[in-house]
């Protein structure tokens, strides 16, 4: 059995969902079909999630909500009439999405989950009703049903063990069935999403609880590439990567596959592939646990910009007992988490997700870390980007960090931090984040390209 998961991009139009219905067909195993919101059509259009969170906001602070509602209807009455569905089908969607709007929720993110789950649960219902219409045995299955529990956190929620013997379940079923993805619920009944980009997540649970032999995630490039192909011309494809290399890539900023993806499918040892619903016949890229060493001791070099650094330098910090614990205290005091934190003898630095930060936050935490830490000196640094390179042969390898200083000192990049030996597969550097673009073309050259920089490889 197979559980495939199309993104946004491939059905973001009904040309598209007749695409990903062949490709379900050509499959006898493609049992378990886990899907997204419709996309982007092409490079200026919006996301329906993109659009629901408007309309949710609008809709909550009691601002005129009616013409991105239209538009989100409209998206559905383009797709249906494509499709061959009838206006009906076009009613039902605007009726549930009227409910959505009108939805009485305890606070403003239970109401924007409630809002953006939409996507994905009427796009779910209108792909099993034009499935059906082809003379496909197929099914709508709602996560509720399916017993896809999450924890009770809207926007960020995680699943909960016992989902996966409830979804083990569906082995049983002998239609294909359509899982919304992005969302679950809690076992009080509430509905709650995963992340941005989280039909990712859903797809890799739905193949862990019923033991696929594979996840195939459907997109719309041939490949995961060794960098953001938006940034490097023609980026060489990765054939084969380890779920340690992904996990590590997708957390670096490979938008290609969420990397919280990664664990349900590890733990289960299911291997993922990555395919392009635009050109199925493409191989992909596998990930599995183990692959054949070759020569690159790099196989990806991803950015994340939008981090921030709270440097604190005190004199004897190496000396005080506690005072990182105190520290990151301050932090968690806050509800933040951390990505990591750089250390000299008297200065430290905790580097943070920007999209956890507000001025109050920031004030507070300086304010308490210069009178309970007493330090010398806090303060915050925003704008900065993280170069991650990731490759499982890189740390048997000599030479990987002073190739990469190389290639960031001869673009004239200056970096502010480097984190090497946590993690087996990945040496990270903190950069200024307008030259992260520039950072990836020039390391992409080094490891990738050696004889335009002439170094040998
Ligand atoms: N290293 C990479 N390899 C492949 N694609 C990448 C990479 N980094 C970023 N991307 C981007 O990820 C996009 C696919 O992800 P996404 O837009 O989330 O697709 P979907 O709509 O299928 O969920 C690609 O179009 C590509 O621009
Ligand atoms: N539609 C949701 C969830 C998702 O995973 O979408 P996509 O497969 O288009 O990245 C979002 O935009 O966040």
């Amino acid at each position: 059995m197979r559980v495939a998961k199309f993104g946004g991009s491939s059905l973001a139009s009904a040309e598209q969902i007749k695409k990903v219905t062949n490709i379900v067909q050509e499959h006898p195993e493609r049992r378990l079909l886990v899907v997204s919101a419709p996309g982007k059509r092409d490079s200026g259009d919006t996301k329906v999630t993109d659009l629901l969170i408007e309309l949710g906001s609008k809709a909550w602070h009691g601002q005129s909500y009616e013409a991105v509602y239209e538009t989100v209807v409209d998206r559905y009455r383009q797709i249906a009439s494509g499709l061959g569905l009838g206006e009906s089908v076009v009613q039902e969607v605007a009726a549930d999405f009227t409910e959505r709007v009108q939805f009485a929720a305890d606070n403003e993110e239970s109401y924007m989950d409630q809002m953006k789950a939409g996507g994905e649960d009427n796009n779910a219902k209108v792909i099993a009703r034009y499935l059906q219409n082809e003379g496909v045995k197929a099914a709508y299955l709602n996560p509720y049903e399916a017993g896809l529990l999450v924890s009770d956190e809207p926007g960020n929620a995680k699943v909960l063990p016992e989902a996966y013997e409830h979804l083990y379940k569906l082995r049983d079923r002998d239609e294909i069935l359509v899982f919304p993805g992005f969302f679950g619920y809690t076992p009080e009944g509430k509905l709650a999403t995963f992340p941005r980009g989280g039909s990712d997540i859903t797809g890799s649970i739905v193949a862990a609880g019923v033991q696929a032999d594979l996840y195939e995630n459907f997109t719309d490039v041939d490949s995961v590439y060794a960098a953001n192909p938006g940034v490097v011309d023609q980026p060489m494809e990765v054939k084969q990567m380890t779920y340690r290399e992904m996990r590590e890539l997708s957390y670096a900023g490979f938008g290609v596959f969420h990397d919280e993806a990664l664990i349900p499918a590890f733990r289960a040892s299911i291997p993922v592939c990555v395919k392009n619903t635009n050109n199925p016949d493409a191989e992909g890229t596998m990930i599995i646990a183990e692959r054949a060493q070759d020569q690159t001791p790099v196989t990806g070099i991803a950015a994340d910009e939008g981090f921030s650094t709270i440097y604190v330098r005190k004199y004897l910090m190496n000396r005080e007992v506690g005072f990182g614990r105190r520290l990151l205290k301050i932090v968690e005091d806050e509800g933040i988490s951390y990505e990591h934190i750089p250390s000299g003898i008297d200065d430290t630095s905790v580097i943070i997700d920007n999209s956890q930060l507000t001025a109050e936050k920031e004030e507070r935490m300086l304010t308490r870390i210069m009178e309970e830490l007493e330090a010398d000196d806090a303060h915050i640094e925003h704008g900065f980007a993280m170069i991650m390179l990731v490759g499982e042969g890189m740390h048997e390898t000599v030479g990987v960090a002073s190739r990469a200083a190389q290639a960031l000192s001869n673009r004239g990049i200056n970096i502010e931090m480097i984190n090497q030996g946590s993690s087996e597969v990945s040496l990270t550097f903190g950069i200024q984040a307008a030259q992260a673009d520039e950072a990836i073309r020039g390391l992409y050259e080094q490891f990738f390209r050696p004889s335009v920089v002439g170094t040998e490889s």
